[in-house]
């Protein structure tokens, strides 16, 4: 694996790509954008980093998907974020036209990359790349879920006073309001969470982590990127090193947890040909009626996206 397009030069992509570049993995990212200065500026500012911080990842920005060709990732940050008052599903007018045509721009260079979908709302972006791309679904999945336990666990970790490092969590369902911490899947360095913090605490940082991205929308004007960033580069290291690991990612879902053609979080495993396994947690009753729950709001809003005869 040695290419990586990264679609989007804004705050989120052009940070995709300086993390990655930091992760000396890939021999080259390729920064595209319909503002093509800016991701030809941000892509050599980075390139300029490589001699100070050591890494070899040659960078380049672009307007131009014919320098995309061969990619084996793309990763899929364009569109516009949300301001305060808006949800995410707000911006599904615009962002669904740049989701679709950036999939088939990409695709008319690459044969078969892997899409990592980042643009809002993230799991009817990830469903209308699909669609699009007319890829497997190992192929094609979405990043929401790395940053939304990202939040959790960092909001455990300060209320605790432990490293973020000692925390593990498992978090699913849609990335939204209806998104699924889950309590009895957390642990802090092997401890149940349910051992260390009190129901009151815990299901304070639960609704904090719910509303974690607007808290940022609220501070900023505008949505967050380097804790996003650092998410959708991790799930593309996890790829290309062929690890294996455990993530949360917004995939197709075809039966499991008994749901069909829906497009929500959950664990899986990422490797070199994308998401290699679909875990199955036994949830409770209460977890599963949750992440049901999450799937009934996201598919109202992929009616709204088959709706727009895209
Ligand atoms: N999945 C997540 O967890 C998550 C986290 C943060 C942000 N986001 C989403 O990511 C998206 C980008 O956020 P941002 O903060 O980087 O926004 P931004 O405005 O900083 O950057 C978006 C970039 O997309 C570019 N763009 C627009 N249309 C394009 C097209 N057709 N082709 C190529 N480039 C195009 C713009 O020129 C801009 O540079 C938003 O939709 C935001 O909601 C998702
Ligand atoms: O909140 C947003 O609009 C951006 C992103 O989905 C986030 O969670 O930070």
């Amino acid at each position: 694996m040695s290419k990586v397009t990264v679609v989007g030069a804004g705050n989120v992509g052009a940070t995709v790509a300086n993390v990655l570049a930091h992760r000396d993995i890939v021999k080259e990212i390729v920064l595209l954008d319909i503002q093509g200065n800016m991701a030809k500026g941000k892509a050599l500012d980075t390139w300029q980093q490589a001699p100070i911080d050591h890494y070899s990842t040659y960078l380049r920005g672009t307007d131009n998907y014919a320098e995309t060709a061969g990619s084996d990732i793309v990763v899929i940050t364009a569109g516009v974020p949300r301001k305060p008052g808006m949800s995410r599903d707000d911006l599904i007018s615009t962002n669904a036209k740049i989701v679709n045509s950036v999939t088939r721009s990409i695709l008319e260079h690459s044969k078969s990359p892997i899409i990592i979908v980042v643009s809002n709302p993230l799991d009817v972006m990830t469903y209308a790349a699909f669609k699009t791309a007319g890829l497997p679904a190992t192929k094609v999945f979405g990043m929401a879920g790395i940053l939304d336990t990202a939040r959790y666990r960092a909001f455990l970790a300060e209320a605790l006073q432990v490293s973020p490092k000692d925390i593990q969590a498992v978090l699913m369902g849609g990335h939204g309001d209806t998104m699924v911490p889950l309590p009895r899947y957390t642990t802090v360095a092997g401890i149940p969470v349910t051992e260390l913090i009190d129901e009151a605490r815990l299901s304070a940082i639960v609704e904090r982590t719910k509303s974690g991205g607007g808290e940022l929308v609220n501070l900023m004007g505008t949505s967050a990127w380097y804790a996003p960033g650092a998410a959708a580069a991790q799930m593309v290291e996890a790829i290309v090193k062929d690890e294996n690991r455990i993530f949360p990612c917004c995939v197709n879902l075809s039966g499991q947890y008994g749901l069909h053609d829906t497009f929500v979080g959950i664990p899986v495993k990422l490797g070199k040909a994308g998401i290699t396994e679909m875990i199955e947690l036994k949830l409770n009753a209460d977890e599963m009626k949750l992440l049901h729950d999450s799937s009934v709001a996201v598919k109202s809003v992929m009616d709204v996206y088959d709706g727009m005869g895209l």
